[in-house]
């Protein structure tokens, strides 16, 4: 059946819908026909055709409004992962999911879909078009990651066909484009600051960047696909561009399009990876003191560093996906979309 006439009289509710992958989320519903309500804690857009609700998502009693005559609730909210703060992170994403699933069902929404991360399973070693059957992470790369695995587990083990409540985790890595406020802005801050001269390790390793709306596209085949005895119940699936691409390519082509000087010299993992460690902990102890975000942390050095990319099988024979945007196509719209970052030629 066609999307657009599964989709008609639909009403969902984007909860994040303030945020990067929630505006686009959000974009691309209206095209599909779905009256949709946005549920944030602030208001970043305007449109006439959305109905906002701003409040705390820990709040089960400021969910439930905009969840009303709701079939669909996508939930795609969370702190930044930048923002590096445990009690937050624990508190939206573990607690605050909690009352997200609590209200839906108090609701009588029946399809809750879930931004989780394919990063739930990497613990910062090589993995090579990784199934969805891996393990959740032992020692999570940080807090960020720790929290979304108790979400991803939270909301997965909600599903309960008894009861028409139907959920399911979309896991993808690595989104870009229009409008990130993190990959290219930080990225193009670190070379204007001249930290972007070194490529960690051989430069070989291969890493997936997933354009925003090949994600949108995963959770919008999600939310159609999802019902009763279907294949997606209570499973996560890994959402890509299914091009998986060295990072320091990918990172080199984003500097050179803005018309920034690609990083050259090399640097071995091991010591950038000390390096960091060593520069986070000197901060740590300095806090009470000085707050200085570093650019390159544990964590960012182990994504810069070793292979990691997913198989999106299980999506393509569950649901019928495939990337709608080519990566070539997705960095040249990114590029475009950025004037303001880009460096004008001597
Ligand atoms: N950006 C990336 O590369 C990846 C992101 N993800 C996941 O995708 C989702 C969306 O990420 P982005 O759009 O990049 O983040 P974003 O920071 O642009 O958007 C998150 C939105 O959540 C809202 N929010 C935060 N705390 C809230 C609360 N307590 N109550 C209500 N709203 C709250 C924010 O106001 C914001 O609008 C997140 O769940 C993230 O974990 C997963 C994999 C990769
Ligand atoms: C300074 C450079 C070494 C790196 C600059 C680019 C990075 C800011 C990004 C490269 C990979 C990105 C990434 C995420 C955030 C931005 C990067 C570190 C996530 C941590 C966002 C949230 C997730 O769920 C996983 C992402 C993995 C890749």
């Amino acid at each position: 059946m066609a999307t657009h006439l599964r989709s008609a009289g639909k009403k969902c509710t984007v909860i994040g819908g303030s945020g990067f992958l929630g505006q686009h989320m959000v974009e691309q519903l209206l095209k599909k026909g779905y009256t949709v309500n946005v549920f944030d804690i602030q208001k970043r857009f305007d449109n006439d055709r959305v109905q906002f609700f701003l409040g705390d998502l820990c709040d089960k009693e400021a969910l439930l409004p905009a969840l009303q005559g709701v079939s669909v609730a996508f939930h795609c909210a969370s702190p930044a992962p930048s923002s590096d703060n445990r009690e937050l992170f624990y508190k939206v994403n573990f607690m605050g999911t909690k009352a997200v699933v609590e209200a839906c069902k108090e609701a009588g929404v029946q399809k809750l879909v879930l931004t989780s991360s394919a990063s739930v399973v990497f613990e910062g070693t090589d993995i090579k078009n990784g199934s969805e059957d891996l393990p959740y992470a032992k020692n999570p790369i940080d807090y960020y990651t720790e929290t979304k695995i108790l979400q991803e587990k939270e909301v997965l083990s909600a599903n309960d066909p008894d009861n028409n409540f139907f959920t399911t985790a979309i896991r993808p890595h690595g989104i870009f484009g229009p409008r990130d406020p993190q990959l290219v802005p930080i990225l193009v801050q670190a070379a204007k600051s001249g930290k972007m001269k070194f490529i960690i390790g051989d430069g070989k390793n291969l890493v997936d960047f997933t354009y925003v709306e090949n994600v949108v596209h995963g959770h919008i085949l999600a939310a159609e696909n999802l019902q009763k005895d279907s294949a997606l119940c209570g499973k996560a699936f890994h959402i890509t561009n299914d091009e998986p691409v060295p990072f320091w390519a990918f990172m080199s082509r984003i500097l050179t399009g803005l018309n920034y000087d690609p990083p050259k010299y090399h640097i071995p993992y091991w010591l950038a990876y000390y390096l960091a460690l060593f520069l986070s902990l000197a901060l740590w102890l300095l806090s009470p003191l000085v707050t200085i975000k570093p650019t390159f942390t544990p964590m960012r050095v182990a994504l810069a560093g070793t292979f990691h990319y997913y198989s999106c099988e299980r999506a393509k024979r569950d649901m019928g996906y495939k990337p709608v945007v080519s990566l070539d196509e997705a960095i040249d719209r990114t590029l475009q979309s950025y004037p303001h970052l880009r460096r004008a030629k001597a």
